[in-house]
């Protein structure tokens, strides 16, 4: 038996530290770690798995196993030995006992990196050539993969390469005229960064646009459309796909680019006709629907040998992608197809594995342009780059371009976001302690708080779920049919939300969503019901179910069919409407408070952020900013001590990844 570490004392174990474990000793380290919730069940199981795959693998191939396993868990898309050897604490970031714990093994593990990697090419369960072996864990280098992941990584980086390997212009002058057309020119801002990424993404088989809210990804995007169509050799054949990776951000996306050709079609008049084209590029669709996601297996419809019919693939929060997707989408994509990618590299990434947006876009703040793109922004733009800009970029650098200037996020959230990404504290805690309407800060609050708000939002800042409650309560007979009154709720859900750092406890998803229902039912808001369903119930699907078409994350709400009166969930499709019986949805929770995770693609009117006391490594600095940024026109901040806000100030996310490397060649 091990001895339970469970105070805080540093070196509990020094009597007994061992310089060698057994691998019966090293499962019951790991199995007194599951029990203590520093590692999942899953993460012991793998290392279990791979110890009857090669009954030599020592603890130390053991060990990097269960780690790697953790760390994917957690979003990273391999384990990197340096950080494993130079500073555990932090790559672990497990609370002080579970640290404890580590220092009792770790006199055990090798001191130096080249001594794990020897560990480790020792054993059959992990390779160094992938395509040689079937080996399940791969080593490149200091990292430690599982091949599936390796695998990603790998085909997302040489796609990439591929895309931006020849970039090559011929129409500058034909795109510097209809640039002229599409953009009003606006001397003040200089260099105009959204003609520069329409000019881009005339080029090559790969664009990345990023920027912060509000900068006019959509308006560039919708302009880069325009110029695609003008300059196409047959514009008529021309064919556009618009995607998202949520159902939400998607209908956005299609409605804010729909609305922005049919303004550009006054301006530009006959010579180009783009309220045709809109209607032609049809309706913007989820990741999962245009990859043809099939029920019981990770493989789309759409791959390498049966690639997407389509020649220009826009796809709009991209921040949301995780790598499996970003894999399967460039595995899709024909070669000669040109992938816009939108979206904010600073916000959080997708739960899964991967961080792909933030690797593709490593080098966007500073530009890193070189004198050949330089050459080219001139040609087909007129304009000057700063020579601040310039640099040696990588490809893929002179096929990305970060918007700089937001256009209607100039207020005091806007201010609050930006000092937020920065990690000023002292900024962001005066416009938090301002006294504009826009911005308000509960602090040393507790859930009730939360609760509160929740019921009917905070005086100068509508919202609250009772005016939501009350479009439900309305039922048809207010309106001219059930479509219109279903989208009249759908409508009101989408005005107000609160906000989760955390699943568990009172500050997380369940216990607000437990104690917001109740508090709404004491007011009479909730109509009388039994079991978990009741008309008015927001829901989150929580598992993809491509038979019943719902996805992880798509929001809904339960209301009585007209014709049974049965409870249907009811789902904003793009423009359309969707239903699905109450009783057939197996996966779903509450969604009165979701986490910020979920949160993303998503603005509400009111937003409140509910941090915690001590969330530890969770709160950072991206999952802060985007909060915020979900915010349109108030943003109410809760928190239980100033502490745990300012510690996640000073704390970014940094994900694991040879996804840069890998772009590099390297
Ligand atoms: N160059 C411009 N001239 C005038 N208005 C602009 C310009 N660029 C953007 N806008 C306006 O600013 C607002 C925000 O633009 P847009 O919605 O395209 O930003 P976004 O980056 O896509 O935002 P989000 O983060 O919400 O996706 C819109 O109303 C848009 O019409």
């Amino acid at each position: 038996m091990i001895r339970r570490v469970d105070t805080l004392s540093g070196d509990l174990f020094a009597d007994e530290s061992a310089v060698s474990i057994d691998r019966a000793t090293l499962f019951e380290h790991l199995a007194y770690w599951t029990s203590q919730g520093w590692l999942r069940q899953l993460d012991s199981a793998f290392a279990r798995f791979l110890a009857d795959l090669d009954p030599q693998a020592s603890p130390t191939v053991l060990l990097a196993a269960t780690l790697l396993a953790h760390m994917e868990g957690r979003g990273h898309s391999c384990l990197m030995l340096d950080d494993l050897v130079s500073d555990p604490a932090t790559l672990l970031a497990w609370p002080v006992a579970g640290l404890n714990a580590w220092q009792t093994i770790a006199p055990a593990m090798p001191a130096h990196i080249a001594d794990w990697q020897a560990e480790l090419t020792r054993s059959t369960v992990v390779t160094t050539t992938p395509n040689a072996s079937n080996a399940p864990l791969v080593l490149a280098g200091s990292r430690l993969y599982l091949r599936r992941y390796y695998g990603y990584e790998q085909q997302v980086a040489a796609a990439v390469r591929q895309r931006t390997a020849h970039a090559v212009s011929e129409q500058d002058a034909l795109v510097r005229q209809w640039l002229s057309q599409l953009f009003d020119s606006d001397p003040a801002i200089q260099p105009d960064w959204q003609k520069m990424a329409c000019a881009i993404g005339t080029r090559g088989q790969l664009a990345i646009v990023t920027g912060g809210p509000g900068t006019g990804k959509t308006y560039t995007v919708a302009r880069l459309l325009a110029l695609l169509l003008a300059t196409a050799d047959h514009p008529e054949t021309l064919r556009v796909a618009l995607a998202a990776p949520t159902g939400k951000a998607a209908a956005r996306l299609k409605q804010s680019i729909d609305g922005a050709l049919q303004e550009l079609q006054q301006k530009v008049g006959a010579d180009l006709p783009l309220t045709a084209f809109a209607e032609r590029v049809g309706a913007a669709r989820t990741l999962h629907s245009l990859l043809g996601a099939r029920p019981d297996t990770r493989k789309f419809r759409h791959h390498a040998g049966n690639p997407l019919e389509v020649d220009v693939l826009i796809v709009d929060e991209a921040s949301m992608i995780h790598l499996e997707m970003m894999a399967a989408l460039l595995d899709a994509l024909p070669a000669h197809a040109r992938l816009i990618l939108l979206g904010d590299k600073d916000q959080l990434a997708s739960v899964e594995a991967g961080a792909v947006l933030g690797d593709l876009c490593r080098e966007a703040e500073a530009g890193r342009y070189t004198q050949e793109t330089a050459d080219f922004v001139a040609r087909s733009t007129g304009q000057t780059l700063p020579a601040q800009y310039f640099g040696p970029g990588s490809a893929l650098a002179q096929q990305t371009v970060m918007l700089r200037v937001s256009r209607r996020f100039g207020g005091p959230i806007g201010q609050l976001a930006l000092a937020v990404n920065r990690g000023d504290t002292p900024g962001a805690r005066a416009v938090l302690t301002g006294h504009d309407a826009a911005v308000q800060w509960r602090n040393r609050a507790g859930p009730q708080d939360v609760v509160e708000l929740a019921l009917s939002g905070r005086a100068g800042a509508p919202g609250g779920y009772a005016s939501y409650l009350g479009v439900v309560k309305q039922r048809s007979q207010q309106h001219a049919d059930h479509e219109t009154w279903v989208r009249a709720v759908l409508t009101a859900f989408e005005r107000f939300r609160v906000l989760c750092a955390v699943r568990e406890g009172d500050w997380g998803v369940a216990g607000l969503n437990k104690a917001i229902e109740a508090e709404l039912a004491r007011h009479d808001w909730l109509p009388r019901h039994r079991g978990e369903w009741y008309a008015g119930r927001p829901v989150m699907i929580t598992r993809n179910d491509p038979g019943m078409k719902v996805y992880n994350g798509d929001i809904g709400i339960a209301l009585a069919d007209p014709a049974t009166d049965a409870l249907r969930v009811y789902f904003l499709d793009g423009q359309e409407i969707r239903s699905v019986l109450a009783s057939r949805l197996a996966d779903v929770e509450t969604a009165f408070a979701m986490t910020v995770h979920k949160s993303q693609g998503s603005e509400f009117e009111h937003t409140v952020l509910a941090l915690p006391i001590d969330a530890g490594q969770i709160l950072t600095r991206e999952l802060v900013y985007t909060g915020i940024t979900r915010a349109r026109q108030y943003f109410t901040l809760v928190t239980a001590n100033p502490q745990g806000f300012e510690d996640a100030l000073g704390r970014q996310t940094r994900r694991a990844s040879g996804l840069h490397e890998g772009l590099a060649g390297r």
